[in-house]
């Protein structure tokens, strides 16, 4: 999978059903896609129009049926992470402590901007993870954490997913500019990351199937 050079990159990921596509497409388009049927990680390309600049970003959609997903490659693609759970789904909740917990363990925090999204907001009746929880399991990780609804809200996820943007670009600005040796070091952390997330055949032997679409060409 290759990344346009200059891009944003942003891998979306959490357990099955939480809304990952429903939140991209929601971030993306402006609308809400009520049933998204894919079976495989789709990679979003566009132009993304900030309050002062516009840049390039990548929004990779990855999807938790597939057997091997492109998340096993995520660590040394993202620029950024957004690590989704549903409100109505303790279990999803988990997921997304473990998926926090291998980025920890790396210490992927100072190289990526994480965050921590609760979607489903709106099934109030539903609710299965308090809001405090998901402030708490944020701030143990050392990442931001925000409550959405894909169903109903349009401003808010664009301007979450604006500030990670933001974020992400600042981190790589400062990457550009440190001295080689260090650089090379954050490279390593990359190589390791790949290690834990990935099975034990060479990542990079393996064929990914990534759907491509490319909002620049379709608006
Ligand atoms: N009420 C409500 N339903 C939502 C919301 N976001 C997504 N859904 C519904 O949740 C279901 C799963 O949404 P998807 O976007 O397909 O979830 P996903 O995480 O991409 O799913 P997979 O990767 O296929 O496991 C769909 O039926 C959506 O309509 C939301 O904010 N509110």
């Amino acid at each position: 999978m290759k990344a346009s050079s200059g891009s944003i990159r942003i891998a979306v990921l959490g357990a099955e059903n939480v809304g990952k596509s429903a939140v991209t497409v929601r971030f993306l388009t402006r609308r809400f896609i009520g049933e998204y049927n894919s079976n495989t990680d789709l990679l979003y390309r566009t132009r993304f129009q900030s309050e002062d600049s516009s840049v390039c970003i990548e929004v990779l959609d990855t999807c938790s049926r597939k057997e091997f997903s492109s998340t096993d490659l995520t660590p040394t693609w993202a620029h950024s992470y957004v690590i989704i759970y549903s409100t109505c789904d303790r279990s999803s909740f988990d997921s997304a402590r473990k998926i926090l917990d291998s980025l920890n363990k790396l210490r992927i925090q100072g190289c990526a901007p994480i965050l921590l999204l609760g979607n489903k907001k709106d099934l109030s009746h539903m609710r299965e993870v308090d809001s405090d929880e998901g402030d708490r399991l944020a701030l143990q990780y050392g990442c931001r954490h925000e409550e959405v609804s894909a169903a109903d809200d349009y401003k808010i996820i664009r301007n979450i997913f604006q500030e990670l943007v933001a974020d992400a670009k600042i981190v790589q600005q400062q990457r550009a500019t440190l001295p080689k040796k260090r650089r090379s070091s954050l490279t390593n952390v990359s190589k390791k990351l790949g290690a834990v997330f990935g099975k034990k055949d060479s990542l990079e032997k393996r064929k990914l199937s990534c759907d491509i679409i490319d909002l620049n060409t379709i608006k």
